[in-house]
């Protein structure tokens, strides 16, 4: 089976300095794959490169492609139909993917309207207030009403979740998406991540550098070092026997039990 993301070569570039260098790894569909390593590492550049959301002044080379469409160099039209369609992301701050401006049930109506997923805006209301129950959210009409600044961190994150999967995608990426919250609430945000993504066969590309998170998410790991991959394997085999210097200090430095 071909797999849904293939990513070969990939390098990012501020001018001549390369900061994300020959990354290639593929992921399955309904595959969950965890990007790990220290903070500057590469992680975040590497899913803006594949979104096609990189900061003014870097560049992206390489190939990236999502059910064989190519995504680095395509144009805004191309990325623009893929993205909150086919491909959405999750970041770790849920105030600044928000219009601040806009009732949250408004907002995950317009992604559907956007990508015509829904044949017009009662249908689309219906579709957002359905969504913001699956993420959870208390009385689901009333917060579709509700402003982000009227919600909680947890409960902005989960509006944002809503919104990234309103549009049913093949591939979520999420960076960092419960760094900013406490605990509890982020043990709920990752359960809902995984509940989402199992139900619907939804590949998932999920940065974090909390191998716990990795470990109760994940599959398959990939260890980010200084812009280059520099381990893969599945979770098992990467958190309890790893082989590369750094992620065996990552592991030294964590409190997480792995059984061998
Ligand atoms: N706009 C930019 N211009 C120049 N260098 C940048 C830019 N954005 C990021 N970098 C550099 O690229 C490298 C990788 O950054 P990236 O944000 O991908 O790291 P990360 O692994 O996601 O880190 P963190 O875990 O802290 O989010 C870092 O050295 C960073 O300083």
């Amino acid at each position: 089976m071909s797999a849904l993301l293939e990513v070969r070569g990939l390098e990012v570039r501020a001018g001549s300095q390369p900061l994300v260098e020959d990354v290639g790894f593929a992921i399955g569909r309904g595959e969950r794959l965890g990007l790990i390593g220290e903070s500057g590492s590469g992680k975040s550049l590497t899913a803006s490169a594949i979104m096609g959301l990189l900061p003014e002044g870097l560049t992206a080379a390489g190939s990236a492609t999502l059910a064989g469409t190519e995504l680095i160099g395509a144009g805004e039209g191309t990325l623009s139909g893929l993205r909150g369609r086919e491909l959405a992301m999750v970041f770790q701050e849920p105030m600044t993917a928000l219009n601040p401006a806009m009732r949250v049930g408004r907002q995950v109506a317009e992604v559907m309207l956007l990508h015509n997923t829904r044949p017009n805006r009662r249908a689309a209301h219906a579709a957002a207030v359905e969504l913001l129950d699956r993420v959870r959210l208390p009385d689901p009409e009333r917060t579709a009403r509700a402003y982000p600044h009227q919600l909680s961190g947890g409960q902005r994150q989960r509006v944002v979740l809503a919104i990234a999967l309103a549009n049913d995608p093949a591939l979520l990426i999420c960076d960092e998406p419960t760094t900013a919250l406490d605990v509890t609430v982020q043990a709920q945000i990752l359960e809902l991540i995984l509940d989402s993504t199992r139900d619907r066969d939804t590949s998932l590309l999920f940065i974090t550098h909390d191998l716990a998170v990795v470990a109760s998410v994940c599959d398959r790991v990939l260890v980010m070092y200084e812009g280059r991959i520099v381990e893969e394997g599945s979770t098992r085999q990467v958190l309890s026997a790893p082989e590369h210097g750094y992620t065996r200090r990552l592991l030294a430095a964590s409190t997480l039990e792995v059984s061998k």
